[in-house]
């Protein structure tokens, strides 16, 4: 007799410990032949555990260095290193101050110096200085508004690289003439490098026309002062850098199904690319889960469907929930009154959306469940309000900040 929910845990549990940047960190510096003076500049929700990494195996090699990080993601002091930690999605004053601590750190540096470059998603938020003009309060609201138009993530970096002195390749350029070895963990789809953390040392493959295209795409409503400052082109080339990924949403998907199947779980993964809308994927995955039970389709039960990737919200209500919360809570609507199934979905950060939980988990009952807590499903989704449902049917996934970021896992399991 199978424990679907047990399972899920498992599942989710030993796939996200797969994805930790350490040992990803370590075999690729194996492989780079770095001399003594490395200066560390680490960025993203992974950062200390990147630098972490980083400086146990590099040790007196590494002269100085900084990580900015968010809130509630370093874990102590790392010997020669400065540790900061700022707004994420939204950034704050500590972002600023801490994005001018690593321009200082590396705006004189010489030709034979290099810096290690650690990247990871959450570092458009927490890596900033805007252009001339453009104040904190511009970059706050116009992340805002980005945030909740339901544009996605490379969209979204379009239009913040443009307002950026660091994002776009602009932070490279300000290292130069020194050299960068860059190490990405990706949480963006199809692994652009431009658009994760918004590709600070990386040549922009993005223009201004993109920029003019996406704000009649979502009718963002701008000032005249951050319509002139859009028009800031992005480098298109650089000289100075070296790219590496070493980890991506493929990754975490390959163990979740390694896991699974070791579980006794017939196993596949659907797509390492889901992009829709949060809701639509759980109607989705829930039309899966009924042609499972109906036809044992497309793998016979028991089988665990894999999916990677990052859906988007359209926020419109005032409630508390983020995309995985919401993508399940909406996928209970269509597996109401089946037996033996659970659809799970997870951010592998930890944080789904501005809450404590990572992500959320159903099955059949959650339904009825919330009915007899008087909470209408229909109302919770249009209020973007999935974290309170959830939480009262005991439907959140509560991690906390895992020290990686390889975007979004969901699954379903069937019995
Ligand atoms: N109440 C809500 N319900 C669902 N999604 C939300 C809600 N509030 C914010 N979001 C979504 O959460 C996203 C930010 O969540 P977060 O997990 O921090 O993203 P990421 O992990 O990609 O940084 C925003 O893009 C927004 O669309
Ligand atoms: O920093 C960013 O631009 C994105 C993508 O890398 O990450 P997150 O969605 O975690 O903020
Ligand atoms: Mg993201």
């Amino acid at each position: 007799m199978k424990n679907l929910r047990e399972d899920a845990f498992k599942i989710i549990k030993s796939s996200i410990d797969f994805v930790l940047p350490e040992k990803a960190v370590q075999q690729e510096l194996e492989m780079i032949d770095l001399q003594d003076n490395i200066h560390i500049v680490a960025i993203g929700k992974a950062a200390w555990r990147m630098a972490k990494a980083a400086k146990d195996f590099l040790k007196d090699k590494v002269k100085d260095g900084i990580v900015i990080t968010k809130y509630g993601h370093s874990q102590g002091t790392i010997e020669s290193l400065q540790i900061y930690e700022a707004g994420h999605p939204i950034p704050d004053e500590n972002t600023i101050k801490s994005t001018k601590k690593a321009i200082e750190l590396v705006q004189n540096l010489g030709q034979g110096d290099v810096v290690l470059f650690l990247v990871s998603g959450g570092g458009s938020a927490l890596f900033e200085l805007p252009v001339e003009d453009v104040t904190l309060e511009d970059i706050k609201n116009v992340t805002d508004m980005l945030l909740k138009s339901g544009a996605n993530i490379v969209e979204i970096n379009t239009v913040r690289k443009h307002l950026s002195r660091v994002k776009g390749g602009n932070f490279a350029k300000l290292v130069e003439p020194a050299k960068i070895y860059s190490l990405v963990l990706s949480d963006v789809l199809g692994d652009r490098l431009d658009s994760i953390a918004s590709g600070p040392a990386y040549p922009d493959s993005t223009t201004t026309e993109d920029v003019e295209k996406i704000i009649k795409k979502y009718d963002l409503q701008l000032s005249e002062k951050i319509l002139r400052a859009l028009k800031n082109e992005t480098p298109k080339h650089l000289d100075n850098v070296e790219t590496r990924i070493i980890g991506s949403v493929t990754k975490v998907c390959e163990s979740a199904a390694k896991i699974a199947q070791h579980l006794g779980y017939n196993t596949m993964i659907l797509t390492t690319t889901l992009d829709c809308e949060s809701k639509e994927a759980g109607s989705f995955l829930a039309a899966i889960v009924r042609e499972e039970k109906e036809r044992e389709e497309p793998l016979n039960i028991p089988c665990a469907i894999i999916l990677g990737g990052e859906t988007v919200v359209h926020v419109r209500g005032n409630g508390k929930g983020g995309r995985n919360q919401e993508l399940v809570l909406s996928a209970a609507r269509g597996i109401k009154g089946y037996q033996e199934v659970l659809i799970a979905s997870v951010g592998t950060d930890g944080t789904d959306g501005p809450t404590d939980a990572a992500g959320g988990i159903v099955d059949g009952e959650t339904v009825n469940r919330l009915q007899e807590k008087g909470i209408d499903v229909e109302n919770a989704l249009n209020n973007n309000d999935s974290y309170h449902a959830l939480q009262s049917v005991d439907g959140l996934v509560i991690t906390g900040p895992t020290g990686t970021n390889v975007n979004d896992l969901t699954f379903i399991l069937c019995n």
